[in-house]
């Protein structure tokens, strides 16, 4: 693990002295918007419009964030708009590789680079910067246009609507008050708690980070046993936001970062929601369990230093859900 520092590689893990042994996320820094015309969006410059081939979506099948970024993808039909490809799941010395040893992995198609990190050169040969996916690509200009997944998922779901199929709108008018909401402990306690819990490097920190994770998903349970997502009826960014952390949890979470207090597949609720959203069109290809198992039990040797990948668990994730049943 690595980042860049005005413009130079250098091989440093994260720091969690200044923080009593808490892991905290840095911010991302490209934050820009491809929007209908170009016009600027909500923050970053303008120049972005959305257009049939100009962006490439760079991603890892490990990664819960650049999961997101690949089920809006999907979901909005922009598979023939915006091309992707996907990076080694190692992630070591050099951070994520172009590397093309392992199944489903497809090197750098636009510039034959070996790191990422030389994506981020491309982009701002001076930065300070982690270097992160997912990365969304401006062949145009040649820069990052966002390596924020929150911001990619928003912009994927309004951006192309002109050039696009019809598909239903995951962020919609009514519901953003109710879906910032939970996106407001989903994240905090789940989608980044459990890298909370399993970074710590001080029990206070674990403990805390544990009992967040187990609160957040107690009330994802309580909420999903009235209603079949998150936000009633229809289902919503927040559910995608949620459900990539859910479908890496038994796998990873509970023995990888320490959430074994309990599993998935123990909550009847979340483990339904998990096989509903599994089973609608398009989602289980952007599914790679050896990406995901791979990258997080071997690129962590401070946490696994043998890098052991567990033997696989049984899933039957095609079993019925029955949650539409009304
Ligand atoms: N805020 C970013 C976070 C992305 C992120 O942290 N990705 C991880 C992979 S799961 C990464 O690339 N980490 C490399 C690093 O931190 O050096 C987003 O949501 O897009």
């Amino acid at each position: 693990m690595g980042m860049l520092q005005e413009g130079r590689w250098v091989d440093i893990g994260y720091d969690t002295t200044a923080s009593q042994g808490k892991f905290v996320r840095t911010q991302s820094q490209w934050r820009h918007w491809i929007t209908a015309e170009g016009q600027a969006g909500p923050h970053g410059a303008s120049g972005f419009a959305a257009e049939p081939g100009r962006y490439h979506l760079y991603v890892s099948l490990a990664c819960p964030w650049a999961h997101r970024t690949l089920i809006l993808r999907q979901l909005k039909q922009l598979q023939k708009l915006i091309s992707v490809s996907v990076v080694h799941p190692l992630m070591l010395e050099n951070g994520w590789t172009f590397a093309r040893d392992f199944p489903r992995t497809d090197g750098d198609p636009l510039y034959q680079l070996d790191y990422l990190y030389q994506l981020y050169q491309k982009a701002d040969p001076q930065a300070t910067t982690r270097v992160t996916v997912p990365v969304l690509w401006d062949k145009h200009r040649e820069t990052i246009v966002s390596n924020e997944s929150a911001d990619i998922v928003r912009m994927l779901n309004t951006a192309f609507t002109e050039m696009a199929a019809i598909t239903p709108d995951y962020y919609p008018q009514e519901l953003q008050p109710q879906i910032d909401a939970l996106n407001a402990w989903i994240y905090p306690q789940i989608n980044n708690g459990v890298y909370q819990a399993g970074f710590a490097t001080s029990q206070q920190a674990y403990d805390s980070a544990a009992d967040a994770v187990f609160d957040g998903l107690d009330k994802a349970e309580e909420i999903l046993s009235q209603q079949r997502y998150l936000a009633g009826e229809q289902l919503t960014e927040a559910d995608i936001r949620l459900w990539t952390t859910l479908i890496r949890f038994d796998d990873v979470y509970v023995t990888h970062f320490k959430c074994h207090r309990r599993r998935i597949s123990d909550y009847p609720n979340l483990y339904g929601y998990l096989r509903d959203i599994y089973q609608q069109p398009g989602i289980a290809d952007t599914v790679d369990l050896r990406h995901i198992c791979h990258h997080y039990y071997r690129s962590h040797p401070h946490l696994n230093p043998a890098g052991i990948v567990p033997d696989r668990l049984q899933h039957d994730w095609l079993a019925p859900h029955h949650r539409d049943a009304g």
